[in-house]
């Protein structure tokens, strides 16, 4: 007999369909075109969209009719011989459009949440919002159309601003957190502008405007010498931007070392280590626990310790805040809350901090130093953070932390923004651009040392420039690395391309933009020079050259620290000295195989980056170094805890860091 059939519709079946067909139909209305989302992809940001893509989001979103209009196509013509690569400006056409730029920056602007009340339906809302939103996009795109102008890839989901609007609307004080390596890519002058006009959360017109307040975190401060905090000081005091410079890693490091000490003095104690007990609220350490792992690991060797004795490192506008400090600041810059009071009269019992900024600028590094703890995940792929969260810093502060943003911002290239860890590398389709970047911004001796690599330059009697190029750099990195393609086994320049970028993104390779005004060359000097003295030892991987017909031979280069031309001499003394002792040359690396030697693996020898040169010369660990740095710096901190979060345990989580989820 056939089973009978359920005659009860509403079963959890059809439930799910039906929620699915709900969820689709919101979807529909809220702006984006395709129909299986769930509440996480309606979140995704979306900063490069197709041309259909883009085309049908803008339909959508009109909810109207539409007339496909035939676009002009640019053709950008490269002239023949040219060494200039095709997705990057020329010097000329750099300062020009830069020139362009400075003159239109007030018609970039973050799209306004129209004004509302609480007597408005949903529908309402929606609508008006989807109006606004649209006749935005209009703006830029006649911008971009009209007036020619080239813009970075932005946020284009409206979900994702309408994070950004709920922000600010609780806030009462707004922090823009930005990249210290290049501040002025990540601010967006706008958005402050913006905050003074946003209307109070419950939307009655006049209750909220003129009176939150901004200020300018410069994040990964240190990154920075204490002189070039200092000339930035000046840039932005010139400009009247309220700043602070703080370093979320150093903070990070701090925390762990107090952890490490409390750790030691109770073993020194001869405290039993049993199951740890709730903390008492009497103590001032607020966590036991640790996995031992840095978070910074990869920027770690980038501390300038000994620049902290100079009269720079003196100057209290330079100074890189320590975590108490920047919640005083908060405190100090915080407005009278008095004035956001609710129609009941209520003054709000808590000040709220709202955090924003572009992805990877260090938004979630930055909470959890504040809180001690890891509470926010943390990635070096950008665009980790959905959905903005609240969290309780204290009795008085709380928390608003804003899922990572790409405000328009006129372009110079999409190489930039990634370099600048805007976009995702693993989404990287060009590399030779950002490549190039790289290539023209470290300095040849500081790509090799940092490397241990031998690039060859076409020299001016090879007919070349003497300058190193995407190409020739990512050749060299890819054949010391093993790094081939399937095939014919040529170097894999494309990824070559993606680890370079990697070790840009976090620092590995630093090069920090000036301020306005003040020349490239002068302001990375001494980041070069340090960059230098920390690899000064490394050795050279070898370079493996192919002859060609007959005389064909694999050779290894002698290990040398430095890159000057071979003569021909030199040349035949290295051939005759490698071939009579083979036995002593360095193996190539060949990746899994352990060490470049062939021995097997240590983290010094496989990581060789990750050492740091101390104040007096000496290489060290890069946590080390950190803390030395964040010690010199603030004496007697190691003592200084924090009360209020005592009782939060550590929930460990997996860092992201090196991978990408
Ligand atoms: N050197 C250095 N690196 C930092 C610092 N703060 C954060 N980072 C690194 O920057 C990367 C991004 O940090 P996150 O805190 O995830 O950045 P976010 O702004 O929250 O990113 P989204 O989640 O994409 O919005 C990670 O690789 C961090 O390790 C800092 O003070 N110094």
């Amino acid at each position: 007999m056939p089973p009978r059939r359920d005659l009860n519709p509403s079963g959890l079946g059809r439930a799910i369909i039906n929620r699915k067909a709900k969820d689709a139909k919101r979807m529909q209305e809220s702006g984006m075109y395709i129909s299986d989302l769930d509440s996480t992809s309606r979140l995704k940001s979306v900063t490069q969209e197709g041309d259909l893509d883009e085309f049908l989001n803008t339909a959508q979103l009109a909810g109207t009719d539409f007339t496909a209009e035939r676009r002009n196509v640019k053709i950008i013509q490269q002239s023949a011989g040219s060494s200039q690569n095709p997705y990057l400006l020329s010097e000329q056409e750099e300062i020009s459009t830069l020139q362009k730029h400075q003159e239109n920056k007030k018609r970039l602007r973050v799209p306004r949440r129209p004004a509302w009340t609480r007597s408005m339906t949903p529908a309402e809302l929606e609508k008006q919002e989807k109006t606004a939103f649209l006749d935005w996009r209009r703006g830029l795109a006649s911008l971009q159309e009209e007036d020619n102008f080239l813009l970075t890839p932005f946020e284009r989901n409206l979900e994702v601003w309408r994070q950004l609007w709920r922000v600010l609307e609780r806030s009462h004080l707004v922090v823009q957190i930005v990249d210290a390596r290049n501040p002025l890519r990540f601010r967006c002058e706008d958005l402050e502008e913006y905050v003074h006009d946003v209307e109070g959360a419950e939307g009655e017109s006049g209750t909220g405007t003129g009176k939150r307040r901004c200020l300018l975190l410069i994040n990964k401060a240190d990154l920075l010498t204490a002189a070039q905090r200092c000339q930035w000081a000046d840039y932005f005091d010139q400009q009247g931007i309220q700043y602070a410079f703080f370093s979320a890693a150093n903070a990070a490091a701090l925390q762990q070392a107090r952890r490490e000490a409390a750790l030691a003095s109770e073993e020194a104690a001869g405290v039993e280590n049993e199951e740890p007990e709730e903390p008492d609220d009497s103590t001032d350490e607020e966590d036991d626990s640790d996995d031992g792992e840095s978070e910074y690991e990869s920027a770690d060797e980038f501390y300038f310790s000994e620049e902290e004795d100079s009269p720079a490192g003196r100057d209290p506008r330079a100074k890189v805040l320590s975590v108490l400090e920047l919640e005083d600041l908060f405190q100090k810059m915080a407005p009278d809350l008095s004035v956001f009071s609710a129609p009941n009269g209520k003054s709000p019992e808590k000040l709220i901090v709202g955090l924003v900024g572009y992805p990877n600028v260090g938004k979630s590094s930055t909470i959890n130093s504040l809180l001690g703890e890891k509470k926010v995940s943390v990635s070096s792929t950008p665009g980790k953070t959905k959905h903005f969260q609240t969290i309780n810093l204290s009795d008085t502060i709380m928390l608003c932390d804003c899922p990572g943003l790409v405000f328009p911002q006129f372009a110079t290239t999409k190489a930039d923004l990634i370099c600048d860890g805007v976009l995702p590398i693993d989404q990287m389709k060009e590399h030779t651009g950002p490549a190039a970047l790289v290539a023209k911004r470290i300095p040849k001796e500081v790509l090799e040392a940092t490397y241990g690599l031998t690039i060859k330059v076409k020299l001016v009697e090879e007919g070349g420039d003497g300058k190193v190029t995407a190409e020739n750099f990512l050749i060299a990195y890819a054949i010391g690395r093993g790094y081939t393609r399937s095939g014919q086994g040529n170097p894999d320049e494309a990824r070559a391309a993606r680890y370079v970028m990697k070790d840009y993104v976090t620092a590995k390779l630093l090069y920090c933009h000036p301020p306005p005004a003040i020349p490239d060359s002068s302001f990375n000097e001494r980041t070069h020079e340090l960059a230098l003295a920390r690899y000064a030892d490394k050795k050279r991987a070898p370079v493996t050259r192919v002859g060609k017909g007959a005389d064909t031979f694999v050779r290894t280069e002698p290990l040398s620290t430095t890159a000057a031309p071979q003569s021909s001499k030199s040349h035949d003394l290295d051939r005759n000295f490698f071939e009579n002792n083979s036995a002593l040359s360095p193996r190539p690396f060949v990746q899994g195989s352990g060490g470049q030697d062939g021995t097997s693996f240590t983290r010094m020898r496989v990581y060789p980056h990750q050492n740091s040169v101390a104040d007096n010369g000496m290489v060290i660990s890069g946590r080390r170094a950190r803390l030395a740095s964040v010690l010199a710096n603030n004496a007697g901190v190691l003592g200084e805890g924090k009360k209020h979060h005592k009782k939060i345990k550590r929930v460990k989580q997996r860092s992201g860091k090196g991978y990408d989820d």
